[in-house]
């Protein structure tokens, strides 16, 4: 029999929680390798420099892992700091920017030259994996023209579109070849026009269309509170059924993220989650640990691990 010396055998101990964190990894790394997972990478989760560089690790991690991780992000605070350094007016009807022509050439170029860039940069400091792309690309994303509903009534709000056709070719070819997409939430129209589509509505059609297994959405609060504003009790559970009743209770902000995860899990996507995306790692603890955080949309069909709402 040997015996490790004194020291030896107190750094291995030290060294044990390590190990359980690892392999407490190894059911979800058996389960979601090979599988796509589109995540929505939000503007208000954005701004700040040290989360941006975590969650470029946490995608190339999900990579090396052997999942395929697919990024959409937005932009939508970076949209509007540019509108207001050019002077120009931003507004915003039910969620949505109301989008003139001359407001489609900053969304465009915020979101194609300026955020997506950066991402493609801080994930490309971890080996030659992220190559960026609008929805325009390739025919990747088709729009029609979006109206706002305010009390009913259809309001027109520029060049805001919503996606009926995704030609999802030009993402699998880069998936195939080990890269991680970067998309920005434009899409062309048929009609010859741009148009501007929320990256929350865009990244839930993508995963749709790629068959994806989970659909992430990062963002600004821990996950879909019970009774916003009035309490912090975050939904860590509940099912599409739960979740569509749910609906029209739901804010601004939170409406097209719920209706995006709603539409994926009736759609054939595994699970939508909504995570606190100013949390650290936030993305690696979600997909990796017996924790969870956040909340999680399950298929109706689904057994429910948490017991429904929590
Ligand atoms: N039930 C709810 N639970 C959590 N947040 C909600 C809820 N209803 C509305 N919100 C609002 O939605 C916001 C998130 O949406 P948004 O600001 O558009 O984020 P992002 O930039 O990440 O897309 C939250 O900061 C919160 O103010
Ligand atoms: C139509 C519409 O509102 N488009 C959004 C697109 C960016 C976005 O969705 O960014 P976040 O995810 O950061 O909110 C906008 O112009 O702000």
């Amino acid at each position: 029999m040997q015996i490790a010396p004194k020291g030896e055998q107190a750094r291995s101990n030290a060294a044990l929680p390590k190990a359980r964190t690892l392999i407490e990894a190894l059911p979800w790394l058996e389960r979601f390798h090979g599988k796509t997972v589109v995540i929505k990478f939000g503007g208000n989760a954005m701004v700040d420099e040290d989360l941006k560089s975590a969650f470029a690790q946490d995608v190339v991690f999900l990579r090396y892992a052997g999942l395929h991780p697919v990024v959409v992000h937005g932009g939508g605070p970076q949209i509007s700091a540019q509108l207001d350094r050019l002077g120009l007016e931003s507004s915003f009807t039910a969620g949505l920017r109301v989008t003139t022509p001359e407001t489609m050439d900053v969304v465009r170029m915020v979101l194609a030259g300026q955020v997506q860039r950066e991402l493609v940069g801080l994930l490309n400091e971890h080996g030659p994996f992220a190559v960026g792309m609008t929805g325009e690309d390739a025919h990747t994303m088709t729009a029609v023209k979006r109206y706002a509903v305010v009390d009913g009534e259809q309001v027109d709000i520029g060049l805001v579109g919503d996606i009926v056709n995704i030609e999802a070719g030009a993402v699998k070819a880069l998936i195939a070849d080990g890269r991680i997409p970067v998309i920005s939430s434009i899409a062309r129209g048929a009609d010859g026009h741009v148009y501007n589509i929320n990256a929350d509505t865009a990244a839930a059609a993508l995963a749709v269309a790629l068959g994806a297994e989970m659909l992430v959405v990062l963002t600004d609060v821990e996950g879909l509170y019970k009774d916003w504003p009035d309490s912090d009790d975050v939904i860590s559970q509940l099912s599409a059924s739960e979740l569509d009743e749910m609906l029209p209770t739901l804010a601004t902000g939170m409406l097209p993220k719920m209706e995006g995860c709603l539409r994926a899990v009736r759609s054939g996507v595994g699970t939508a989650r909504v995570l606190d995306g100013r949390v650290q790692h936030s993305l690696l603890l979600e997909i990796f640990t017996d924790e969870g955080i956040g909340t999680m949309v399950v298929p109706d069909d689904e057994p429910t691990v948490l017991g429904g709402l929590a």
